[in-house]
């Protein structure tokens, strides 16, 4: 905070401000701010307005759409000059399928998943979960996708080993402020893809209940692609809270798709919505968009389940080359295009979760291992 709502020099304006943030409307928001009970401080010191906010799900996009709209409607109502305006969060614990005991210090998992393989899967959990973790919020990544773990390549810790200071448990690998573990870490060959859906399903638990996470807001976990046995049994007995369907526009890609949605409503996860990857290519040389995989795919899947389109991420090489690099694009170029449109997706995973959702208290949430 930087102010002192407590200074005798300081007026108390929240009576002026609520009713003004309750008229502020967002595709994110079903409840109006002051329902939220956000506002925590609207303090005018030395002609400065300042305003702080709290709220229990990520909101970068939404946050600047409302200092957009208000701030000039706020100076011409208080008289100030400027507004300083900040927002905190304090993410809330949701309901978790079939009401399953969470994982030692995790808030909430979110499943990211795709019918088919390629589709662009790691790239979006990843730099979605780099998006969170840019707003302060505390992220973490655990990479199952036991056929093809590139989140250690796309970090560039593809040669990091978690230590293990108890003996039993792992210290997760720490990368762009993300707590990440990766079945990549501890198969360096190729057996993981042979292994059988149960030992595979085992491995992928244990990694998830061995990994000494610090207190995180969400996991991200990049399942392994797919529907058969190995996605159901995880879809099973991950306390997940909901899943991130990702698909490219192309009908084959469409066709598992529906199948991965038609498995998460098998076993009661929630479905978030659909994230349509390499939507259009884009040239990176005149800037024409070209829709190689077709057109408006995930909005005809959408329609059919009634589940939201999270966002499009066009295909373009900067978002290939800097995974290869090991810097991901929202990290590499945080306030260009593509992080935007990252930003805005997560945004929309994190609203979805917490309006479908039921908040539970902390303390009864949290399962010791
Ligand atoms: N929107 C995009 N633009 C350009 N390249 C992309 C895009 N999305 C993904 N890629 C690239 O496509 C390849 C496959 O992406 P990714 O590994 O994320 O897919 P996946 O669905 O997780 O694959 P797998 O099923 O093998 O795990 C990667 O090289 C990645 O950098």
């Amino acid at each position: 905070m930087s102010f002192d709502p407590s200074s005798p020099q300081s007026t108390d304006l929240r009576d002026t401000v609520n009713p003004l943030f309750a008229q502020f409307a967002h595709p994110t928001l079903r409840q109006n701010l002051v329902e939220l009970n956000a506002l925590q401080h609207a303090v005018l010191l030395d002609k400065i307005l300042h305003i702080e906010l709290i709220l229990p799900f990520a909101w970068p996009q939404g946050f600047k759409a409302l200092q957009a709209w208000a701030s000039p409607l706020l100076t011409e109502a208080t008289g100030a000059t400027a507004v300083d305006w900040h927002l905190d969060y304090a993410i809330a614990t949701l309901q978790r399928v079939k009401q399953l005991p969470g994982c030692r210090g995790v808030k909430n998992i979110i499943a990211v998943s795709s019918g088919k393989g390629g589709v662009g899967k790691s790239s979006t959990a990843l730099n979605v979960a780099l998006a969170l973790a840019d707003q302060g919020i505390k992220v973490g990544v655990l990479d199952a996708d036991i056929y093809g773990p590139s989140i250690p390549q796309m970090l560039g810790t593809a040669e990091q080993r978690p230590s293990s200071p108890d003996g039993k448990h792992m210290a997760p690998i720490m990368s762009y402020g993300l707590a990440t573990n990766s079945i990549g870490y501890l198969v360096t060959d190729d057996n993981a893809m042979i292994w059988r859906g149960p030992m595979a399903s085992k491995a992928l638990l244990q990694l998830l209940n061995e990994t000494l996470w610090p207190d995180l807001d969400y996991l991200v976990v990049d399942m392994p692609p797919g529907t058969g046995d190995i996605q159901l049994t995880l879809a099973q007995n991950i306390p997940v809270t909901g899943a991130v369907v990702v698909t490219t526009p192309q009908d084959v890609a469409l066709l598992d798709a529906r199948k991965g949605v038609v498995m998460f409503n098998k076993v009661d996860v929630p479905v978030l919505g659909i994230v349509e990857n390499m939507s259009v290519h884009i040239c990176q040389h005149c800037g024409h968009q070209e829709a190689i995989f077709g057109h408006e795919g995930a909005k005809a899947l959408s329609e059919d389940y009634a589940i939201p389109v999270l966002g499009k991420v066009p295909l373009h090489i900067q978002l290939r080359e800097d995974l290869d690099a090991g810097i991901p694009t929202v990290v590499r170029d945080p306030t260009g295009q593509f992080s935007e449109l990252y930003r805005e997706i997560a945004e929309n995973i994190a609203t979805q979760l917490y309006w479908q959702g039921q908040v539970i208290p902390e303390d009864i949430s949290i399962r010791t291992l």
